[in-house]
């Protein structure tokens, strides 16, 4: 699948948002290796902590559901540059992907920036790292 496709796919997810706190729609999709998409929105609540952000919601549908080998993540929001994945979800990516994976964020003006795992969180905590 193509860049392009997948940031369609994010636009589609980023309609169904639940953000009647920040008004601010995020979409994510997640393609795995067999050619699959998950849509991930952020979903908010009145206690603001437990809002989920989209691309979290993305990676735990497809984890929930028995997918865990992935392609690529695109991200879509209408900010003024691509949008940036906040520091817990870059945790999450970091945890399901690997470091050379493909990210493009992206906003509503179609500015596109290509990105990978392993930039988006440099020399990130991982199992490797717990001696038991
Ligand atoms: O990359 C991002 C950044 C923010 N949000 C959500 C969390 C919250 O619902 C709203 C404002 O932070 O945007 C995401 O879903 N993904
Ligand atoms: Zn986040």
């Amino acid at each position: 699948m193509k860049t392009e496709q997948l940031v369609l796919e994010a636009k589609e997810a980023m309609k169904r948002a639940y953000v009647p706190y920040s008004k601010f729609p995020v979409g994510a999709a997640l393609l795995t290796t067999d050619g699959k998409v998950y849509h991930g929105c952020n979903i908010e609540n009145a206690a603001y902590s437990m809002t989920n952000c989209a691309e979290r919601t993305a990676f735990f549908k497809a984890i929930s559901e028995g997918d865990n080998k992935f392609e690529m993540l695109a991200v879509v929001a209408d900010t003024d540059r691509p949008c940036s994945p906040c520091g817990a979800c870059r945790q999450v990516i970091s945890e399901f992907c690997s470091p050379s994976m493909k990210v493009i964020l992206t906003n509503l003006h179609g500015d596109i920036q290509e990105t990978t795992v392993a930039e988006l969180l440099p020399g990130a905590f991982n199992a490797e790292d717990m001696n038991e």
